[in-house]
């Protein structure tokens, strides 16, 4: 049955609790709620009698059979039967029923139980009987039951919804238990309003009165009057809240006083003569299930009334289930045969007399007008505001695209920029460069551009706070109005879609940014972006990207403010942003300008994402560092003669204008001054650069590659990470964690067992071919690097060979220079060629191959057959003996030595 299938899936039934109850043999997972419950206090262990009310399909008897101690008595109880569960009688009763109770005394005889269990939940829509009952009425039904059968000092366990009933619950059982306590067991679904309350010792009472355990008394509103007693406004409200329930089922409040006393069990059937005459005609239509016509004759005549359809009475069959419309063809029909009769008119000319006691001739389409105005206007406002928001959110869009002018973005930014340039923005920046030119140098052009994106930023906070604002208050507004809930659904998926796109942008934006930046680029890559990019591959750009500008974010509070400071405008940033190294100084208006342009003629944006990523390779890095242009030295030139110009003229506007531009003099006193503070040097690129170290940032290794503190190193783990990845597969692995290896108690187990159940009791760990292989290529390629130590000495070998050439190259050079002519060309040739032989490694002196005259070389004269180079001829007897010799030697050293 697909239909059953997806709901099981949708309400995420086959959690971790769902498979343990499969492994564990138990009915249902509602079976770990008891056991979590008794595992708190200790209920089983001291129990002989339990009574488990509503215990279908069994899984409480189930965890009662095993926790109690033996001999015991269980029963089960439940409208539908239970399959038999040793240990346990089980009958098929409904706990709200006189019948139940007879059958729990026959089954106790004259014995009490220790424990009352009650997780009963209505069977909605299964059927009209136990639709009529709510889960706060089973709730005490069952401890009325408890009540009569539980021991002095017993326990009452029972599942209670968070609802208004719920402190109403709460007061009763403190009526009867010295200790309540109310508990929500982690195998409780968390989505659910259910919660336990587990009641301790019985008190008893040897009178009960009985409005304690009557749902009409205990879920009593203090509002609820009887009728007799209301005034005529009460009475309209009453009226217009049973309207409400007719036409508003989904919303409808229990209006208890409709119910017959103590009848509230029974399917309820009242004579259509009630509706049709009786003065509170729709507490009667409300109340019921059935309106019969075959009550006394009055209904079988209303029956075979002309006005009568068969819809009619199909529809006062089973009231039910009736929709709106059917409620308002009823009370039609009812005014139609109230005309025919002469009821109504006679009230007619009542009330000409007496408008004041007037019927409510026709409550429903008054409270229809009512309702469509409201509506009207309510909808009417929606729509403005979300025109508002849509315009303004369309010319922010468009402005980021560059397709409008910054004054469209809305009129603030131009009285913010008409407040004049040395306020606001300006004084953000400290080191600004606005302060630098004494305000007045900065063009227009780029004041406009900066209050503009300010401006188009605030808009977008603006927008959101609108949005979020506007959903609130429209909830609030219409919380009782559930006919809008389109409109507002269109809204919020509106509100959704803008938010997303501005999203997009801001990444865009952020993007275009980093692009812009290559010294931020540079610096991102040295931070082991490359690492990550190998890894996941081109196709995970996007999200790499923002992975990194949220790292960013998180080590450098100037880049974040860079990114996450939606005030600061784009000129601004400029000289805010931390560049580092040589271009760590005060920067002029003009580059920033060229720097714009040469922007604007090479987008890298133009780039696709694979060129993009090509042209990340360090290879290009060096193309990309901007080189200093003649035009900004001019500019520089030009700032600082106007510097000089000012104070010669004595003409600076205020202190600040001197702190915008810290001097050399005053950057080196701050650092020193930072540094007596903290106690260590700021590790900024200059100091790098300056001390010819590379300081490599902590959490990277020697090649500037993140340390991979968690390694994939075996295929069980590669296999896992590949299933964490898809979230369907993921819910797979964090449940099948729950298995029968979890929960293994050491419990009073002899040390040798729980050393063997540690090393093999183990689950075993499914692994893919594939993560096999991935892991196998990973080893070798491991093994195929060299070893450290190894590597050190091949270096250090390099390192001598290298020191030795430096030396032989000066000698060389000496020789070479022999000015004082004392050697000839041949001998400074000869003498080069000897250092150079040296410095290889190779020594000058000849080795001298010893040759025994034996054999063919026996007398022999001249050189012996195959020896090349110095020879000498020894005669067997002398190589012995020289052989003795220096093992002699060796020996008398050896033992001197000791
Ligand atoms: C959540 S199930 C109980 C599960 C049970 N505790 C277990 O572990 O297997 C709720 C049960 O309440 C029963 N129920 C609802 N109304 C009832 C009533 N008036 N009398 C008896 N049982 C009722 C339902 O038939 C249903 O089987």
């Amino acid at each position: 049955m697909p239909g059953r299938t997806s709901k099981v899936h949708a309400k995420g039934r086959l959690d971790k609790y769902y498979h343990m109850a499969k492994e564990q043999g138990y009915r249902a997972r509602s079976a770990f709620k008891l056991i979590q419950l008794n595992k708190k206090y200790n209920f089983l262990e001291k129990s002989k009698c339990l009574v488990d009310l509503c215990a279908a399909p069994g899984g409480w008897l189930q965890v009662a059979a095993k926790y109690m101690p033996k001999p015991n008595i269980i029963i089960g109880l439940d409208l539908v039967a239970i399959k038999p569960i040793p240990g346990a009688i089980t009958h098929v009763e409904d706990i709200t029923t006189q019948k139940c109770r007879s059958t729990l005394k026959k089954e106790l005889k004259t014995w009490k139980a220790d424990v009352f269990l009650h997780d009963g939940a209505p069977n909605v829509g299964v059927s009209w009987i136990q639709d009529a009952f709510t889960q706060s009425e089973l709730v005490l039904a069952s401890l009325k039951l408890a009540t009569e059968f539980l021991i002095v000092g017993g326990t009452f366990v029972t599942k209670v919804f968070r609802s208004k009933d719920y402190n109403k619950l709460i007061w009763v059982f403190n009526q009867f238990f010295a200790k309540v306590e109310a508990t929500k067991p982690a195998s409780s679904r968390n989505v659910s309003a259910e919660i336990f309350v587990v009641c301790r010792e019985y008190k008893a009472p040897k009178k009960v009165d009985p409005r304690l355990l009557d749902p009409k008394y205990v879920f009593k509103e203090v509002d609820d009057v009887a009728d007799e007693d209301m005034d005529d406004k009460k009475k309209k409200e009453r009226q217009g809240a049973l309207l409400n329930d007719l036409f508003h089922p989904e919303k409808r409040k229990r209006h208890r006083t409709g119910y017959a006393d103590g009848d509230y069990t029974l399917h309820i059937a009242n004579n259509i003569a009630d509706f049709l005459t009786g003065p509170d005609f729709l507490t009667t239509l409300t109340s019921s299930n059935e309106l019969r016509f075959d009550m006394d004759d009055f209904g079988k005549q209303m029956a075979e009334h002309p006005i009568t359809t068969q819809e009619i009475i199909d529809c006062c069959k089973d009231l039910k289930v009736l929709g709106k419309k059917d409620f308002k063809d009823l009370l039609k029909w009812r005014d139609a045969i109230r005309l025919d009769l002469g009821i109504s008119q006679k009230k007619v000319v009542k009330e000409d007399e007496t408008p004041e006691e007037e019927e409510p001739q026709d409550p429903e389409s008054l409270a229809d007008r009512l309702d469509a105005e409201r509506k009207v206007a309510a909808s009417r406002v929606k729509r403005e505001r979300r025109k508002a928001r849509e315009r303004k959110a369309k010319q922010l869009i468009k402005f980021r695209l560059g397709m409008g002018t910054p004054s469209e973005i809305g009129l603030e930014a131009s009285e913010q920029g008409a407040m004049g340039m040395g306020m606001g923005i300006m004084d953000q920046d400290d080191e600004g460069l606005f302060h630098m030119t004494g305000g007045t140098n900065v063009t227009s052009e780029q004041a406009k551009k900066s209050q503009a994106l300010t401006a188009a930023e605030q808009a977008a906070a603006d927008l959101m706070l609108t949005s979020d604002e506007d959903s609130m208050s429209e909830s609030d507004d219409h919380e009782d109005d559930l006919e809008d809930y389109d409109s507002d659904a269109d809204v919020q998926r509106k509100a959704l879609r803008l938010e997303s796109k501005l999203d997009n942008l801001y990444e865009q934006f952020c993007e275009r940014r980093i692009d812009k930046d290559p010294s931020l680029r540079v610096r991102k890559q040295k931070e082991g972006a490359k690492a990550f990019e190998e890894w996941y591959g081109i196709e995970f750009d996007s999200n790499k990207r923002k992975r990194e500008e949220g790292d960013l974010g998180a080590d450098n509070g100037d880049e974040s403010s860079d990114f996450s400071d939606d005030t600061d405008s784009e000129v601004e940033e400029k000289p805010t942003r931390p560049v580092k190294g040589k271009k760590r100084k005060a920067p002029s208006p003009e580059p920033v300008e060229d720097e714009e342009k040469e922007d604007v003629a090479v987008d890298p944006r133009a780039l696709s994402k694979r060129a993009r990523v090509f042209f990340d390779n360090p290879l290009f890095k060096a193309l990309e560092q901007p080189k200093p242009k003649p035009a900004v030295q001019e500019a520089k030139k030009k700032a600082n003669e106007d510097l000089f110009a000012k104070e010669m003229d004595g003409n600076w506007s205020d202190d600040s204008d001197l702190d915008a531009v810290p001097t050399r003099k005053e950057q080196k006193i701050a650092k020193k001054a930072k540094v007596m503070k903290d106690g260590f040097e700021d590790d900024s690129e200059d100091e790098k650069e300056t001390n010819g170290f590379e300081v490599v940032p902590a959490g990277l290794d020697i090649n500037g590659k993140p340390h991979d503190d968690f390694a994939i190193t075996t295929a069980e783990a590669y296999t896992l990470a590949q299933k964490m990845i898809r979230k369907s597969s993921k819910r797979d692995v964090v449940d099948e964690g729950y298995n029968r290896f979890a929960f293994n108690d050491p419990d009073g187990m002899p040390d040798w067992f729980i050393d063997d159940e540690s090393r093999h009791n183990k689950p075993s760990l499914p692994i893919t071919k594939e993560a096999v292989t991935i892991i196998l290529q990973k080893q070798r390629s491991l093994d195929a690097r060299p070893i450290k130590k190894v590597a050190e000495a091949k270096f250090r070998k390099q390192m001598r060979t290298a020191r030795r050439f430096e030396k032989m190259q000066k000698k060389a050079m000496s020789v070479m220079d022999d000015d004082g002519g004392e050697m000839s060309d041949k001998t400074k040739l000869l003498e080069v060629a000897k250092l150079k032989r040296r410095a290889k490694g190779k020594s000058d002196t000849k080795k001298t191959e010893v040759v025994v005259a034996r054999g063919v070389n026996r007398a022999k004269q001249g050189r012996p057959k195959g020896v090349k180079g110095r020879y000498k001829m020894v005669d067997p007897r002398m190589k012995k003996e020289m052989r003795a010799e220096k093992r002699h030697a060796k020996a008398t050293a050896r033992k001197r030595r000791k």
